[in-house]
């Protein structure tokens, strides 16, 4: 069978972390192993820090990313993306009742992951705001806690997630949807040019989606 070997950055359930086994699991784990199997392929997961991800794919180190990755323009000038396999936007949480709006973030600690949309965001849209990199959110999340950080700033599903386990903590402001940075929605990504492998993903991905299978791994990794 052809192999096809992905890269994650286990640093972002539902999407994919680590669990007590050190094995790599979620939605995004669960996706790919359906989409194998309906390639009738043979996969492999592999673990990185997110911003070595585009680089590493570049340079032949695995085949495939699919990492909770946002499509925007200038990731597509280096890889090439599927068609989305999920809808997406970002929003910031903080501590219960310290700010109502994102205006209020002037001057603020806001922790965010190393390589992600949203550390691209709050540099490029909002340099009143003091963007702090971490290696991975949990860690950042983990300083909001312990009152290092003001606040994160992460994809709405994930973020949900963190304040469903964190009920000291809340949304602060809308929903941001900048579509030069969110709300296309996330995609997996191949080698530019690669489209052979493209074509086979978007193919499975529609089977997926029209078979139910997809509907499935969403429902069990993000029940309502
Ligand atoms: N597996 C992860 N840690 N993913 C972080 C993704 C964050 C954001 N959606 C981006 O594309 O930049």
């Amino acid at each position: 069978a052809e192999k096809i070997r992905f890269a994650s950055s286990a640093t972002y359930p539902p999407f994919e972390s680590l669990d007590h086994n050190n094995q790599i699991v979620g939605f995004d784990i669960d996706l790919a192993k359906a989409l194998c199997q309906q390639m009738k392929a043979e996969c492999t997961f592999t673990n990185n820090a997110f911003d070595s991800l585009i680089p590493s794919l570049k340079f032949r180190r695995y085949d495939a990313v699919i990492s909770g990755m946002d499509i925007t323009a200038e990731r597509s000038q280096q890889v090439d993306f599927t068609q989305p396999y999920y809808a997406n936007s970002a929003i910031v949480i903080a501590h219960k009742g310290a700010f109502t709006d994102f205006s209020q973030l002037k001057g603020k600690r806001v922790g965010v992951e190393n390589g992600t949309t949203h550390q691209k965001y709050l540099l490029e849209k909002h340099p009143e705001v003091i963007a702090v990199a971490y290696d991975s959110y949990q860690n950042a999340i983990l300083d909001l806690k312990n009152g290092r950080l003001n606040g994160v700033f992460g994809d709405s599903a994930v973020v949900n997630q963190w304040l469903k386990a964190n009920d000291d903590l809340s949304a602060v402001g809308e929903h941001i949807t900048d579509s030069d940075y969110f709300g296309t929605g996330l995609g997996i990504a191949v080698r530019k040019g690669n489209a052979p492998l493209l074509n086979q993903m978007n193919k499975a991905l529609a089977a997926l989606k029209a078979n139910g299978q997809w509907q499935q791994i969403n429902q069990k990794w993000f029940p309502e």
